[in-house]
């Protein structure tokens, strides 16, 4: 974990180090990840097979590769009561949250006499990746699902990897929930593959979205342009501002909540209180004594963590911006200043009741969120992810009559004769009484 003080001469460096201090491997990800499209593209399903029996510990054949009605039916028979309604819970608030994003068609006509607007589909099939390397998660099995149903996509394929062959009921279970039943047990930079390029097995889809390791997330940047993507939603990551009215230990779970994800996970806390950034980093080392995931939990933090001094508000909400996180948890009094100052995060959580893992699991809103500072272009899935616009424009001869010579003469001038013609020749069909025609 890295101490860095703004007031100290050298922050600037130490501030710059520690926004790339995960870039470091990026190289040889990107060539490992790029040789495992390629192959998957020439071989498909055997390819497949291949990589997962080396990075997932299991031997499957092509036509084991597809998650059976009998699996689904026996996972969801198995997870207890309270486990459901939770899930149930959970799956109702992040459908209510996602069914008021839908937006509206537009249509109107200007003051020209032109028709235009703007119509919303859904597209017709998308790749969900639910990460499952060394956790499971049920809860993104529901965040890239329900939305993808709120927007009305017909066609819902999903990837999970199962480790040395396990499959983990609850996805299973989030999985019938939320109305998906193609479901292939492979993972990483294969399975985005195969849901971009299609395979024997796989048909390809239109979009791939989901949360994944840095081989998922690179696999993602890679096969974008032959199909969409979501964001980058990589390696988990939260910036954590608070004052000194906050429990030391809270500050330290909610930093290792993030940690634990990865041991490329960051988090970062930032005070303006010397005192708590003393207390907190205590904390952490005291929580990680017995915390099950202490391994990646502090490879994390000892590799990308760190604690920063600032002196006000101002200062914080620079640096937060710099950083673009994907959650930002504001454990403060009151944290609506601080928030109105701040314009890059992925997620942001107000006051000291909200823990991120709320938005993780219950919240509503989406926990596939932009990592890698691509919360300064990007945002966490939603339903726009899985719709698209097209636009039209209709123009009676009132309304070429006003409009028209400007396009004829614009065409001209870019020297592009069959656009100026395909205009004019309709201008003078119409011929100078077109008002009455
Ligand atoms: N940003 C978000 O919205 C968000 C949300 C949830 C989870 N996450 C992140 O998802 C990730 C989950 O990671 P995970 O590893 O548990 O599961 P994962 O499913 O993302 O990755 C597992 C797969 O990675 C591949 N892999 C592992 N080691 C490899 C290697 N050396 N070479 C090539 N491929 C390899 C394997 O194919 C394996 O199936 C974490 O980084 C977590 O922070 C992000
Ligand atoms: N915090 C993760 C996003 O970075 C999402 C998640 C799912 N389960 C637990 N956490
Ligand atoms: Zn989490």
């Amino acid at each position: 974990m890295k101490r860095l003080d703004t007031t100290q001469p050298d922050f600037r460096a130490a501030f710059t180090r520690l926004l790339a201090d995960r870039e470091g491997d990026t190289a040889r990800v990107d060539t490992l990840v790029a040789e495992i499209l390629a192959d998957v593209r020439a071989r498909g399903d055997e390819a497949l097979c291949a990589y997962t029996a080396r990075f997932d510990r299991m031997t499957v054949t092509p036509d084991g590769l597809r998650v059976t009605e009998a699996e689904i039916e026996a996972a969801c028979a198995a997870v207890p009561a309270p486990l459901l309604a939770a899930l149930d819970l959970a799956a109702e608030r992040i459908e209510a949250f996602h069914r008021a994003q839908m937006p509206s068609d537009l249509r109107y006509v200007d003051a020209d006499g032109v028709s235009l607007g703007m119509r919303w589909t859904a597209l017709d099939a998308v790749g969900l990746y639910v990460p499952g390397g060394t956790a499971a998660y049920p809860s993104s099995v529901l965040m890239n699902a329900l939305p993808a149903r709120v927007a009305g996509v017909e066609r819902l394929a999903m990837c999970v990897p199962t480790p040395d062959g396990v499959l983990n009921p609850l996805v299973l279970a989030a999985a019938r929930r939320a109305g998906v039943s193609e479901i292939y047990r492979i993972g990483g930079a294969q399975a985005v593959g195969a849901m971009a390029y299609g395979t024997a097995t796989i048909r390809p889809v239109d979009r791939v979205v989901g949360p994944g390791n840095a081989y998922v997330a690179e696999a993602k940047r890679q096969v974008f342009g032959r199909v969409g993507i979501d964001s980058i939603a990589g390696p988990s990551e939260v910036v954590v501002v608070a004052d000194g009215g906050n429990d030391p230990r809270i500050v330290a779970l909610d930093l290792l909540a993030q940690a634990e994800h990865d041991a490329l996970a960051q988090s970062i806390l930032i005070t303006t209180d010397p005192d708590l950034a003393e207390r907190v980093a205590a904390a952490v080392a005291t929580e990680l004594r017995t915390l099950p995931r202490a391994a990646i939990a502090g490879a994390s933090w000892s590799g990308h963590g760190a604690i920063v001094t600032v002196r006000d508000e101002d200062e914080a909400a620079a640096l937060i911006d710099e950083i673009a996180p994907e959650h930002l948890e504001l454990l403060l009094a009151d944290p609506e200043p601080l928030f109105a100052k701040v314009r890059h995060a992925g997620a942001v959580f107000l006051g000291r009741y909200c823990a991120e893992a709320i938005g993780d699991y219950v919240g509503g809103p989406n926990h596939v969120l932009p990592t890698s500072r691509t919360a300064r272009f990007a945002s966490g899935l939603s339903v726009f992810d899985f719709l698209k616009r097209t636009t039209f424009i209709g123009a009676g001869p009132d309304a070429l009559r006003r409009i028209g010579p400007a396009a004829v003469a614009l065409a001209r001038a870019e020297g592009l004769d069959a656009h100026a013609l395909s205009v004019s020749a309709r201008l003078d069909a119409l011929g100078p009484d077109s008002d009455r025609t």
